[in-house]
């Protein structure tokens, strides 16, 4: 089925997803492999011809669903770990991805999943710096704006933080934002990408849609109603799922997307830029130390962090908003750690 044209026909919804230009391929685990997003998660990167081994590890479910996985006819070689082989889980591993930790329900903030999830994340990115301190991590664990920080500050603690290694995966924010642009300027969504900076809850997350030829003519109330579904497009889904947890389908498709990004980019492939929550520069001034914003891959992750560029008024309103917001999200994480 994934010969190299189908998997070329496969990928044409994005030409930038599954794209296999490089040679070499990559080990990746999953922590978290047997949750909502681990399972599809698992699906799509079995299914990325960049990817050379698939390690699946979660306190509950890994090995069945790695079995399942692992007859999928791509070729890459899938394991899957139970709750006591987190080290075996992740030996030799390049790149970790972690959506372990619990989801939402409605009423609930991001925030709220903090008590639970941060000692979740501390003792995976714990486990990383013993077994794999030169893994890149993908942090998927919300609220991002918080186990960032916390996987930073782990891997700080055990003396093998990497600045360029570690990453908030924020590309559910950007494939909703081109989807809703779409649907509002009736275009395809290949035609719509919109950068979103900030963080990832509620008004931290910033679309730049005065940075889109199609965005930047949305006014007045549209321009309202589109921010807003953007930011809070995670509560849609939590509100539909009605206490069934939160998005898993689209967000396993946005962190495949990502992961592929990633490992295109670690490959030697040029110019592969895309929002992520990354330790910045940008706002350091402000005691801010983790953004996302536009970042390009390379060969060692984090090749280089772009500006915000050019706001309007509206976008300077909501990075306003943004900021010590964000800012109280990141303290939160460090305080966790420290
Ligand atoms: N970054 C983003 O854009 C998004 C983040 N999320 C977040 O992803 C996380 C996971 O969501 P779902 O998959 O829907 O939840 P889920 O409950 O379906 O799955 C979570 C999985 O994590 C596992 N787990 C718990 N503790 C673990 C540990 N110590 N080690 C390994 N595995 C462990 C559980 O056994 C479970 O299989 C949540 O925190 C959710 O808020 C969800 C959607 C989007
Ligand atoms: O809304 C949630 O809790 C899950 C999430 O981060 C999203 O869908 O953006």
């Amino acid at each position: 089925m994934f010969s190299r044209s189908v998997a070329r026909v496969w990928a044409a919804p994005s030409s930038r997803f599954f794209s296999a230009s490089a040679a070499h391929r990559t080990k990746v685990a999953v922590l978290g492999a047997g949750g909502g997003i681990g399972q599809p998660l698992s699906l799509l990167l079995k299914s990325d011809p960049l990817v050379t081994s698939l390690s699946l590890y979660d306190i509950r479910g890994a090995p069945g669903v790695a079995a399942d996985v692992s007859h999928v006819d791509t070729g890459s070689e899938v394991n899957g770990y139970a709750a006591d082989q987190l080290d075996q889980a992740l030996e030799g591993v390049k790149v970790v991805v972690i959506p372990a930790g619990v989801p939402r329900k409605p009423g609930m903030t991001r925030d709220d999943l903090f008590n639970t999830n941060a000692s979740i994340v501390r003792d995976l990115a714990s486990a990383v710096a013993r077994v794999a301190p030169d893994a890149h991590i993908l942090v998927i664990s919300n609220p991002v704006n918080s186990t960032v920080p916390i996987v930073a500050g782990t891997l700080e603690k055990a003396g093998v933080f990497n600045p360029r290694h570690v990453f908030g995966v924020t590309t559910l924010d950007v494939v909703r934002a081109a989807r809703f642009l779409a649907a509002v300027a009736g275009a395809s969504p290949n035609d719509t990408a919109v950068t979103v900076v900030g963080g990832h809850s509620g008004p931290t997350i910033v679309p730049l849609l005065s940075q889109s030829s199609h965005g930047k003519g949305i006014t007045g109330e549209a321009y309202d109603k589109l921010v807003h579904r953007i930011q809070f497009g995670g509560d849609e889904v939590v509100k539909a799922k009605d206490g069934a947890g939160s998005a898993t389908l689209s967000m396993a498709y946005a962190g495949a997307k990502f992961t592929n990004a990633l490992l295109r980019g670690l490959n030697g492939e040029k110019g592969v830029i895309t929002p992520t929550f990354v330790k910045s520069p940008l706002f350091e001034d402000q005691g801010i130390d983790f953004f996302s914003s536009n970042v390009e891959l390379g060969l060692d992750g984090v090749k280089k962090i772009h500006p915000i560029g050019q706001l309007s008024a509206a976008e300077e309103g909501l990075l306003a908003a943004c900021l010590p917001e964000l800012k109280k999200n990141i303290e939160k994480g460090k305080a966790f750690v420290a």
